[in-house]
């Protein structure tokens, strides 16, 4: 769940592009880039870090244009060097830069059809480099000059080729940016305009909320399997170019992803945790009618919006018994066991009054490893609590993802092959109560009944693409779990590969 960010605008797009990386910063803590386009020619900035860190206002200077992307980068593939973080570029044809969310099932095999078929190299372990040189080898295969349709049979072969979750926006020089989603629509994507008076300008973006901090108004979702291109005259083309799409978008991202004020599917990121708070609720009332719940504490920060609406709809006391620190940022996608353990202690502080002989249920959005509920209950144990009962948000999380979470390995899920009870029991908890899957997906639907499904695989083991089967799980199991990745992060720690015009 990286974030990307493309716009065509009637000035210079560096302020704009960072401002929205800034507020897209959730989806990624690890790396940050920006490429923007020039008369023809591309100027890129990208490093490992936040934002605030990457670009300094000397590369700021640099990155020229009214034309270009951006990317905020967690890991799913390949390794956290440098030379991973996005955009990517290619030279031919035309010249084409590439930021992409998620992950692509089948890009092993992608990689040997490029070398061997399509006569391409491919420098990194990413996926998304294997992306973009699919798009550039069927965009190749158009005459010049370009028309919308050319781009768009090119996106149509990308989509027959590639198999997975990607949402992804594109640069090709002296044409235009281009966006598009996979047939799925498993990772989000949205399109928002500004009115301008030298003509309207244009933001592709993963999420709402980073049109709105640069004035943005929300136009639509860009549909599973669909693509846009704006041309640089600010023309905008659409297209629908999968053979079969079929929406379903990951729940993950309404569960624990985005930010809660953006807008996803025609859905209200915020009242679907609402309503997850309300289904939990009516699930305590029936399972325990007579529960002695002093008080009910949220796990800051995701569960905050749905704990509320638990505790109203309990009847019961809400307070904010552990604080935040600000300066510290999202734990679950941190790299390596170690830091999340650490980084979990340094980011949450209880306040024990609020817990010193009380019967308290502690509410998180998800329980994914178990990082932040064994650390937690512990807390508030210390702190004095008579009994800890702990609600989820989300259903058990028994499965790896594989479309851009970084949930590779089922046996560092601590739900895996247990019971709701046996969680309660290895986190320490008196109680344990998650959501039911169903309410999960009615408290999501509840705003846009035509949605046709979610990618539920976390809590289920569906998976939507229909490729994924056990060699697929052992497989991305053995190369991606958290000593694997360790590994690959030293041995890539050194040697990188850049083609940036601007150095530090
Ligand atoms: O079981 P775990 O492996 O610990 O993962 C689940 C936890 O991680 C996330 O919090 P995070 O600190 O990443 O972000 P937040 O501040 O948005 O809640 C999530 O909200 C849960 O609290
Ligand atoms: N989280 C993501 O969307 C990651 C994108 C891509 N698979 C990468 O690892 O860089
Ligand atoms: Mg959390």
């Amino acid at each position: 769940m990286c974030g990307i960010v493309g716009v065509v605008a009637n000035g210079h797009v560096n302020q704009v592009l960072f401002d929205s990386l800034t507020v897209l910063q959730h989806r990624g803590q690890d790396a940050a880039g920006i490429m923007t386009c020039q008369q023809g020619r591309f100027f890129l900035r990208k490093s490992n870090g936040l934002v605030r860190d990457v670009f300094r206002t000397r590369h700021m200077k640099r990155l020229l244009g009214n034309m270009g992307i951006g990317h905020v980068r967690y890991p799913t593939a390949g390794s956290s060097s440098e030379a991973e973080s996005q955009p990517f570029y290619v030279n031919s044809p035309y010249g084409i830069a590439l930021a992409h969310n998620g992950n692509l099932t089948n890009s092993a095999q992608l990689t040997q059809d490029l070398f061997t078929t399509d006569l391409r190299h491919i420098n990194t372990n990413s996926d998304s480099e294997v992306l973009l040189n699919v798009f550039a080898h069927e965009l190749g295969k158009q005459v010049h000059p370009l028309s919308a349709e050319d781009i768009f049979d090119a996106i149509r072969r990308v989509h027959r080729r590639c198999l997975g979750g990607y949402a992804a926006v594109a640069m090709i020089s002296g044409y235009g940016l281009v966006g598009f989603r996979d047939p799925h629509g498993i990772r989000p994507i949205v399109l928002g305009k500004r009115d301008h008076e030298q003509g309207t300008e244009y933001m592709l973006a993963s999420e709402s909320v980073a049109l709105d901090v640069a004035d943005f108004e929300l136009v639509r979702d860009i549909a599973p399997g669909e693509a846009i291109f704006i041309d640089l005259e600010g023309k905008v083309h659409t297209r629908q170019c999968a053979d079969h799409a079929k929406g379903h978008p990951c729940i993950f991202e309404h569960v624990y992803l985005a930010r809660p004020d953006s807008i996803m599917d025609g859905i209200h990121v915020y009242r679907a945790r609402m309503r997850m708070g309300e289904r939990l609720a009516e699930k305590i009332k029936r399972e325990r009618p007579n529960h002695d719940i002093d008080v009910v504490i949220p796990i800051p920060d995701t569960s905050r919006t749905s704990a509320l609406e638990l505790a109203q709809h309990l009847g019961v006391t809400f307070r904010e018994g552990f604080i935040k620190n600000r300066y510290i940022g999202r734990t679950f996608i941190m790299p390596g066991q170690q830091l999340r353990k650490k980084s979990v202690r340094q980011k949450l502080n209880a306040i024990d009054l609020e817990f010193k002989d009380k019967n308290v249920l502690l509410v998180d959005d998800s329980i994914v490893r178990g990082t932040t509920c064994k650390q937690i209950i512990q807390m508030a144990r210390d702190a004095g609590a008579k009994k800890v009962f702990f609600a989820s948000a989300a259903p058990a999380v028994r499965y790896p993802n594989v479309y851009g979470i970084d949930m590779p390995a089922a046996h560092e899920l601590i739900a895996h092959g247990h019971t709701d009870e046996e969680v309660g029991e290895l986190i320490g908890a008196d109680w344990m109560i998650y959501q039911e899957l169903e309410d999960l997906i009615s408290a999501c639907r509840e705003e846009n009944p035509s949605l046709e499904g979610f990618d539920c695989s976390v809590f289920n083991g569906e998976y939507v693409t229909g490729d994924i089967d056990s060699h697929y799980l052992a497989r991305l199991e053995a190369e991606r779990n958290d000593a694997a990745k360790h590994q690959e992060d030293e041995d890539n720690a050194v040697i990188d590969l850049h083609n940036d015009s601007s150095a530090d």
